[in-house]
């Protein structure tokens, strides 16, 4: 059957988030100053500007209207993850990650925290599955895990959903496998994305936006083309745009 799944967070003006990785809230206001008088983009705080600019700095974008996706992959005992995840649920953010590698005991706490603090949060949770930084070669030789980076996501993955995540990070290239064969109503929030010939830095797994959202991500995850681009607002308006164009807007996803 095919099922219209009807999410604020699906609208394509909310499908791409904006990483602010910027060293404080006052570079990152100013950045923010380019959507003045347009629509509030979706924003990502990540963990330079949580340690810069604090919780309370993040509560005020929340008030002003912005949807908030907090990147602080947690990892640690299962205590601590659930403290955190409640600490975190007052802050009325949308999207909090933690890392799945801290297993399925963590991730179910975290989940229990959010319970505890009543079923009228918004807060959704996400696991990081392997970094969009790590390739074939790091997984195997440095991290000593065999086998297939796109197996490792996927497994990863599989545990994230047994263990009541919302949604999961991965790369653009794992995400069809992820929808297919684990769980189609698993967010998808994708990373590593890239213009077509631009310079891809210290990411590996990359795609562009056109073909993340092919593969069908939900939502993609944009930083330095978008922050460091001379006209910011140009290329979140393209992607945007882009996504439309391709009619998954509405996102129907099969159950
Ligand atoms: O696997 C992951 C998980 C998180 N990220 C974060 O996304 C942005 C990407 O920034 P770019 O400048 O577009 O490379 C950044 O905040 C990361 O912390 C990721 O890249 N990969």
């Amino acid at each position: 059957m095919i099922r219209p799944v009807v999410s604020p967070l699906l609208e394509a003006k909310n499908r791409v988030i904006i990483a602010l990785d910027f060293p404080s809230g006052p570079e990152a206001d100013r950045f923010l100053s380019h959507w003045d008088g347009r629509d509030k983009p979706f924003v990502k705080v990540g963990m330079q500007l949580f340690y810069a600019a604090g919780p309370t700095w993040v509560a005020k974008l929340v008030e002003t209207g912005y949807k908030v996706f907090l990147d602080l992959k947690l990892h640690d005992i299962p205590h601590t993850v659930a403290g955190a995840v409640r600490s975190v649920a007052s802050l009325g953010v949308d999207l909090l990650t933690l890392h799945a590698s801290g297993g399925r005991r963590m991730m179910e706490s975290a989940r229990e925290g959010l319970e505890a603090k009543g079923g009228a949060n918004r807060l959704q949770l996400l696991a990081v599955t392997r970094l969009t930084h790590i390739d074939q070669k790091v997984l195997n030789d440095e991290l000593e895990v065999p086998g297939a980076v796109r197996d490792s996501v996927l497994n990863l993955a599989h545990l994230a959903q047994l263990s009541g995540m919302d949604g999961v990070v991965c790369s653009g290239e794992e995400v069809s496998g992820i929808k297919e064969k684990i769980d189609r109503q698993l967010l998808t929030v994708t990373p590593g994305i890239r213009l077509k010939g631009q310079d891809p830095r210290d990411q590996k797994r990359v795609m562009t936006p056109e073909a993340a959202i092919q593969e069908g991500a939900d939502l993609l995850v944009v930083g330095r083309p978008i922050t460091q681009a001379p006209g910011p607002v140009a290329v979140w308006e393209k992607m945007i745009a882009d996504i439309q164009e391709t009619g998954r807007d509405d996102h129907e996803r099969a159950t």
